[in-house]
């Protein structure tokens, strides 16, 4: 009853508020600055732009502002001093330091002045919890102007008669005041958030804190936790919008020297600071003609540089390489048959004599061509140059690293050696690699990447606006709506388009990303339904994050769910503004607190807690506050004040896409910028084409789309994906190069995927033990079939493999299920249903394997077979023959040789024997030599006589039975 009470009371309230915002820009203020003069005039209001104030308010505020002109107040010098310390400190202490050490004054009395209903509000709590308790989501704080009015002047009646030293005398009624909210545990989360946004302490008074502290010990924290003046508080305390520590932390970090860059950088790319910027070293290459007559070791290699890798065309190269290799032997082989009569031993010695003077010649300062061949004398004798700062492009041989740094590849290789890395001259190095090695050779090295294809192409095209010189209007802001499944979002867009989609979805869930606009008050908004958090962050990956704003759609009688957490991280990590529309607030068994509270501990603050996030009360089935969401949302929009540029090619991302039967592809796209119109040329993704035809959300035909709209575009080569940004371009053949690049680049992006999607086949095959989970998606007719099968899968138990069903439904395969296998590495099961075309190409495209089957026990036989392969396989020695040791002989330098007769089967050179003598087994050994006479013998059958080194063990006596064996690995099963 108190629920519904409460919506009424916040509908009725809002006709009669005065936004922050809207007087602040009447007045010509920044809200901030607003906030703050209502502060000073006494006034208690939340620190967003959204707040209200009652008109009794504003006049007082409005008065504030007269004597402020005027001179009559005396002007706040030092709002954040003024502000943030008496209100994070105790009332009677702090306060008090700060008038002394000002000399008194109106900033004191002022602060003084606020302070006087929180003393209130302390005792006040002390003595009676319960009513503390019934202020339900305002903890020391109301978010209704009208309520702190009825309040406030009782409270301040009494709080002048309660002195500071009444307060002190009982240190525990702070901490009181705070458990009003913490018995609905709201505390901690407040605690948790509104600490970081504190704002730094003064100097001064931080001393006299810690001196009053030692009098009155109050716990600092818990203060701030219930404060409701908590000052200043804006979305980056909450969100660091760089994403993170990019600034460091001061500390050198310890690397290995050196760095790496791409070769183009982009244009927001940032000097790393670790390095003094190295003048650009010339490329080493060693001319020509020095590497022909260095022999093979010298041979031009083919080195895994950017340009091979970029040009696609390693295969083409090393094929003309080998060719190479076997012209120039068989030109070799040629002369040395025609030059028979001179011998091959004299030819060297002359080529060797002639390089040596050749060298001579040349005096040393070539001499660093041939590091890799240069012997220490002759690098004694010649100067090599040993660069102290290098740079090589990654990916990178030890030869071409070798050749950057000028040192020689077996310096290069030695180093490796220790890292315990046996490496030749032509494998390839890691970066990480690389740099240890320059370190450990006292290189300055600097690693350069080719700039990504698709990184270039972008900074190109987000560039180009440059080149115009635009005006930015205004235009509607895109918000996403998200939430746990069945909290209501679809059927809040429906109530805010009045429509029903609803209905139309299969099963009530949405399966595609929809978008949709919407007029209010004569202002647009434009909406995005997602199925889900994964669907937005997926958007989110590829680039195509066209959200402005996001509703965080919770259901007030469900409360927070894991899907509302997941979807919170996304919102958090997308770093723009968060609405709460708490719906379902027409059923009776809502739980307004519990929502806050949990809201909270996950970083969501509500601004009626003092945080900066609009909590609204909707209900999308009846309608009631949906009106109030548009109003917060547009209001939102406008302090965001999100605008682009029109007269520019347009540019925008691909929501969803799909085959119509008579359009053809079809991108369910928004533009961000430009607008879009017929016949524009347009790259997306692997798609290209011109515009044919434009559709808005109602399938009425566009000929113009501007920011912010969302159409449907017809006309593409392809379906592109999901998630894929669009840009119109001037040429229609640049946009296929483009879209067949893409495409190519895709398909190699596949083939190089480690790791990923799996196939039912490698499970079969993989018997190392190293894959314990076998990850499952099902996907059947009818629930019976799927409790079928699943009982007959949970039969299968076994200590070493799992059977994971990561999800199981009704129906057809589709994208989702298809994105979860590729990112789990699950295998889906289809029993009695087939995928969607969509889901088919999909999982095509990401390697997803689709199994589909009519007979439960095909099922439950492959997946058998499945975990069985996955099983460590079982060693097996088998014995394969025996062999007497008739003599033994001892061989300087290679140990004893065992003279046997084969008494029994066969020993194999591969075999390994056991030594057994006096029928005790030794131990075993490998077979390191098995001669017949003096050959050697790859086997020897029974009767016949052979000499056997065994590996390791030269202690073999006459008598003794070597017994040979192999080890044969046997499958096990998962009965055994
Ligand atoms: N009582 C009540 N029911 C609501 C309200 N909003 C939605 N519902 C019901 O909740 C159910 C789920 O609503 P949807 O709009 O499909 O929920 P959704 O979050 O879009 O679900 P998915 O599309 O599956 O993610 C439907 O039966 C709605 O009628 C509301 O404000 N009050």
């Amino acid at each position: 009853m108190a629920n519904s009470g409460r919506v009424l009371k916040f509908h009725g309230g809002c006709r009669l508020k005065i936004r922050i915002f809207a007087l602040a820009k009447e007045l010509g203020l920044d809200s901030k600055e607003l906030i703050q003069h209502c502060n000073d005039a006494g006034l208690s209001v939340k620190n967003s732009a959204l707040a209200s104030i009652s008109p009794a308010e504003r006049d007082l505020v409005l008065d504030h502002l007269k004597r402020l002109k005027s001179g009559t107040v005396a002007p706040t010098t030092e709002p954040e001093v003024d502000i943030s310390a008496p209100v994070r400190e105790d009332a009677s202490g702090v306060t008090r330091q700060i008038r002394d050490l000002a000399g008194g004054g109106p900033l004191a009395s002022k602060v003084e002045q606020r302070r006087a209903p929180r003393k209130e509000k302390a005792v006040e709590a002390k003595e009676e919890p319960l009513v503390a308790e019934t202020q339900d989501a305002t903890p020391l704080e109301e978010s209704a102007p009208e309520e702190v009015v009825e309040t406030s002047s009782e409270q301040q009646e009494e709080s002048v008669e309660t002195t500071p030293p009444e307060v002190e005398e009982v240190p525990s009624g702070m901490p009181q005041v705070v458990e009003a909210p913490s018995e609905i545990e709201v505390e901690p989360a407040i605690a948790e958030h509104v600490e970081p946004a504190t704002p730094a302490e003064p100097p001064v008074a931080s001393a006299e804190e810690s001196d009053e502290s030692e009098s009155e010990p109050e716990p600092e924290p818990t203060e701030k936790q219930v404060d409701p003046g908590t000052p200043a508080m804006s979305r980056s305390d909450y969100i660091d919008p760089t994403g993170g520590s990019s600034t460091g932390s001061g500390m050198r970090e310890m690397r290995p020297q050196g760095s790496m860059r791409h070769r183009q950088p982009r244009k927001d790319k940032k000097k790393g600071p670790a390095l003094p910027a190295l003048a650009s070293t010339p490329n080493y290459k060693p001319p020509t003609p020095k590497k022909k007559e260095e022999g093979p070791v010298l041979k031009p290699d083919v080195a895994l540089t950017g340009d091979v890798l970029k040009k696609n065309k390693l295969a083409d190269i090393l094929k003309k390489n080998r060719d190479d290799t076997r012209k120039k032997s068989e030109e070799e082989s040629g002369d040395a048959r025609r030059g028979k009569s001179g011998s091959r031993g004299l030819s060297l010695e002359e080529a060797r004599k002639s390089r040596r003077s050749k060298r001579k010649r040349r005096g040393g300062d070539e001499d660093d061509h041939v590091i890799v061949k240069t012997n220490k004398r002759s690098r004694r004798n010649s100067p090599i140059e040993r660069k102290t700062e290098a740079v090589v492009m990654s990916p990178m041989t030890v030869r071409s690293l070798s050749e950057a740094m000028g040192r020689p590849a077996r310096d290069l290789i030695t180093v490796m050696f220790k890292h315990g890395e046996m490496v030749t001259i032509n494998d390839p190095l890691e970066d990480e690699m690389a740099l240890e090695i320059a370190m450990e050779l006292g290189v300055d090295l600097e690693i350069e990447h080719e700039a990504d294809f698709e990184d270039t192409l972008m900074d190109r095209l987000d560039r180009r606006d440059e080149d115009f010189d635009v005006e930015l209007v205004q235009r509607p802001p895109i918000i996403t709506v998200l939430g746990h499944v069945d909290h209501g979002k679809t059927t809040l867009v429906d109530r805010i388009r009045t429509t029903n989609v609803v209905d139309s979805e299969a099963g009530g869930i949405t399966q595609h990303i929809a978008a949709y606009q919407v007029a209010h008050n004569g202002s647009k908004l434009t909406f995005v339904d997602t199925p889900g958090h994964a669907a937005f962050g997926e958007m989110r990956a590829r680039g195509a994050n066209v959200t402005d704003m996001i509703v965080l759609v919770v259901a007030a009688n469900d409360g927070v769910m894991p899907q509302t957490v997941e979807c919170i991280s996304h919102a958090k990590a997308a770093g723009v503004p968060i609405i709460v529309a708490l719906n379902k607030c027409d059923l009776p068994d809502i739980n307004e607190q519990k929502v806050l509270t949990d809201l909270s501990q996950h970083g969501i603050l509500p601004s009626e807690w003092g945080g900066d996030v609009e909590v609204i009360r909707v209900s999308a089935l009846t309608g009631t506050g949906v009106d109030d969401l548009l109003e917060t949302l547009l209001l939102t929009a406008e302090l965001q004040e999100y605008k682009t540029a029109e007269d520019i090619p347009a540019e925008g991302a691909c929501l969803e896409s799909f085959m119509d039967e008579g359009r053809g592809p079809i991108a369910w796209s928004i533009v961000r910028r430009g607008v879009l119109k017929i016949g524009d040329i347009v790259s997306c993704g692997q798609a290209y084409g011109r515009v044919r035809a434009m559709y808005d959300d109602k399938d009425q035909e566009l000929t113009v789309a501007g920011p912010s709209t969302p159409v449907r575009i017809a006309g593409l080569s392809t379906v592109p994906n999901a998630g894929s940004r669009f840009f119109v371009m001037d040429d229609i053949d640049e946009a296929r190069e483009i879209a067949e690049t893409r495409e190519d680049r895709g398909r190699a992006a596949v083939l190089a995927t480690r790791g990923g999607p799996m196939s039912l086949e490698t499970f079969f095959a993989h018997r190392d033990g190293s894959i314990q989970d076998l990850p499952l998606i099902l996907k059947a007719d009818t629930p019976g079939s799927i409790e079928a099968i699943r009982h007959e899968l949970e039969k299968f138990e076994h200590d070493e493999v799992k059977l994971k069903i990561l999800h199981e439904g009704v129906g057809g395969v589709n994208e989702s299920d298809v994105y979860l296998a590729a990112s789990s590495g699950a295998i889906i099961i289809a029993f009695h249903v087939i995928a969607e075309d969509r889901a088919e190409a999909l999982a095509s495209q990401e390697g997803v394997q689709i199994r589909r089957y009519k007979i439960i026990y095909n099922v439950t036989d492959d997946i058998r077979q499945a975990m069985e392969g996955m099983l460590k396989p079982e060693r097996v020695e088998v014995q394969t023959g025996r062999a007497l040791v008739l003599r033994t002989f001892s061989i300087s330098r290679t140990g004893t040789v065992a003279g046997c007769r084969v008494l029994n089967g066969t020993i194999d050179r591969n075999n390994r024997v056991h030594v057994i003598r006096d029928q005790t087994i030794l131990n075993n050994y490998g077979i390191a030599s098995l001669k017949r006479e003096k050959d050697d013998a790859k086997e020897v059958r029974e009767g016949f006589e052979c000499g056997i080194r065994l590996d390791g063990f030269n202690d073999v006596k006459e008598g003794d039975l070597l017994e040979a064996y192999r080890i044969e690995e046997r499958k096990r099963s998962l009965d055994e």
